[in-house]
């Protein structure tokens, strides 16, 4: 067995054989063209017309958010800048295919070198240029295979003309070499609920017809599966099937004790999803989503009503509002535009309001305003304070502001660490275990090279969540953890038998948490934490958590 690692889009586990993406075609040789220029403009003219009303034809198809992709693509196919680039290749003499192919390829740079949402998009190009060059030899476009049986997809980059045509019933999962979580194959796997794991290197090696695991969750592919491992997988699928369709009850472990369910959200436009999902409050509110885009800091309207906004979205329940958590991954312009050599070291989060600190007056004053006009119980944090001094700063601040419940993020070790120190002074701690890793195991949550490092399951992240959740009983105040780890069933588990009271997750992962929860008493999770921070990795605590649980379940049924 090996593992292949990438970005897991959602949190399905599937399994089955491998179907390869075709090659895409020889790139066509740079020879003179026999025929005249008009006539090569011509063919181009009608290769890339029949090409974009295919892509807006299958667009109509497939509808929703593939139909616009599609219709984009189409577009690219026609862009008159691009039409200029191969008209001028066919001047010079050049045959259609090697026009298309060449000015596509100019194209194509430029779009990798702009980066981000842009620099994704080069597959799409990539895609456009190989139908318009198989029109043009007359030959079938490289597409999904069709092996005759169910199949895990693996190819370069899906374009979005393949994923939103894809046929559900024999697409297993989806395994891509290339492409990041914003790239169309991730976006339309989303919407589609494949279970994908893209920019998986190593899948470059896999060959047709041999067994894999998906595992979107971890974002691992398993390669030379064992029999235990395929039963396990199956089993997590089948505990998918079923928690999907399970009734929607209040997070509680299955001797009862509770343990709140809550949504982490970046806008109030997603509460309704998260309210008919079962959240039963908010548990992070990333308020710096919302002025990602701003260059100037939001005035104090702006924010009361976006606050309010998210407030009346939930009477009665608990909001946990973190303060603006700028730097690093999340850059806000008007609260740390210098450059620094390791912006996650840097002037982020309370550290960057501290330096601004009017922003934070402001924010604090229009959260009380909000909490005034709302019945929703506001709670409030800070991002990234690493000290005690910080801690109590901040949760003075906002006391005198009005806020009645204020607290911190623990997500850097010094806190945790001094948790007992930290938890005299705040109401409340709620654990970011995304930083908390990567302050942990010093690997930058960014960097796809040490993606590896960047586990949760790490035992000496789990230690340190022991330390909060001790001192959050030895002073009776609540711990709750909000960051990925959350979402991962069996981790929540352990999580909770680490001390943490409430768990906060995307929406989309409720219903699998919840059945997990479920399935372990406190003693069980108690016992399972126990094994998992005994462990010399992550990989080990996993495995014995997965161990124990199977044994305590067996107990229990
Ligand atoms: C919840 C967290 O905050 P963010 O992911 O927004 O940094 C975290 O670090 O775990
Ligand atoms: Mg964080």
């Amino acid at each position: 067995m090996s593992e292949l690692r990438g970005v897991g889009i959602g949190l399905g586990v599937a399994q089955g054989p491998v179907a390869r993406m075709a090659e895409p075609l020889p790139a066509p040789a740079d020879t003179a063209s026999e025929q005249t220029a008009e006539q090569e403009r011509e063919r181009a003219r009608a290769a890339v017309t029949a090409v974009a009303r295919e892509l807006e034809q299958r667009g109509a198809k497939a509808g929703g958010a593939a139909r616009d992709v599609l219709e984009a693509q189409a577009m690219m196919a026609e862009d008159p800048s691009l039409l200029t680039e191969v008209d001028a290749r066919i001047a010079q003499g050049k045959t259609a295919e090697f026009a298309v192919f060449d000015a596509f390829a100019t194209f194509r740079e430029q779009l990798t070198a702009m980066g981000g949402y842009l620099g994704e998009r080069a597959a799409d190009l990539d895609d456009v240029a190989q139908r318009v060059i198989a029109h043009l030899r007359g030959v079938p476009a490289p597409g999904v295979p069709d092996p005759g049986h169910p199949f895990v997809l693996v190819a370069k980059d899906l374009a979005p003309a393949d994923t939103a045509l894809l046929d559900l019933d024999k697409v297993l999962a989806l395994v891509t070499t290339e492409g990041g979580p914003t790239s169309h194959t991730a976006i339309l796997a989303r919407e589609k609920s494949i279970v994908a794991v893209v920019g998986a290197v190593g899948a470059k090696d896999l060959a047709d017809g041999e067994t894999v695991i998906v595992d979107a969750a971890a974002g691992v592919v398993t390669t030379s599966p064992s029999e235990e491992d395929l039963a396990r997988a199956q089993n997590r699928a089948d505990a998918r099937a079923s928690a999907a369709s399970a009734p929607i009850t209040p997070g509680a472990l299955a001797d009862g004790t509770p343990v709140p369910l809550l949504a982490n959200l970046g806008k109030p436009e997603g509460a309704e999803e998260a309210v008919a999902l079962g959240a039963e409050g908010v548990g992070l509110f990333r308020t710096e989503f919302l002025f990602l885009s701003s260059s100037s800091a939001p005035t104090v309207e702006q924010q009361r009503e976006t606050y309010t906004k998210m407030l009346a979205a939930f009477p009665g329940k608990k909001v946990v509002v973190r303060v603006l958590d700028a730097g690093a991954d999340k850059p806000l312009a008007f609260l740390n535009d210098a450059h620094e050599e390791n912006p996650a070291l840097g002037l982020r989060g309370l550290r960057a309001l501290r330096a601004s600190e009017d922003i934070l007056r402001e924010q604090l004053t229009a959260l009380a305003q909000a909490d005034a006009a709302t019945e929703a119980d506001l709670w409030v944090m800070a991002p990234m304070v690493s000290t005690v001094e910080e801690t109590r700063y901040f949760t003075e601040m906002a006391r005198d502001y009005g806020i009645k419940t204020a607290g911190v993020m623990v997500e850097v070790p010094s806190s945790a660490l001094l948790a007992d120190k930290v938890l005299q002074i705040a109401d409340f701690a709620s654990i970011g275990t995304n930083d908390l890793t990567q302050y942990t195991l010093a690997a930058d949550r960014l960097l796809g090279s040490v993606a590896a490092f960047q586990d949760p399951w790490h035992p000496a992240v789990l230690r340190l969540i022991r330390e909060v959740g001790e001192a959050g009983a030895a002073h009776d105040k609540p711990v709750g953890i909000c960051g990925e780890a959350a979402a991962d069933p069996l981790l929540a588990v352990v999580l909770v038998g680490l001390g943490a009271k409430t768990l906060s997750m995307a929406p989309t992962a409720l219903a699998d948490v919840r059945a997990s929860l479920l399935d372990h008493t406190l003693h069980d999770a108690r016992r399972i934490a126990q094994a998992a921070l005994t462990a010399d990795d992550a990989a080990g605590a996993r495995l014995a958590a997965q161990q124990t649980a199977t044994r305590e379940k067996e107990t229990l049924s």
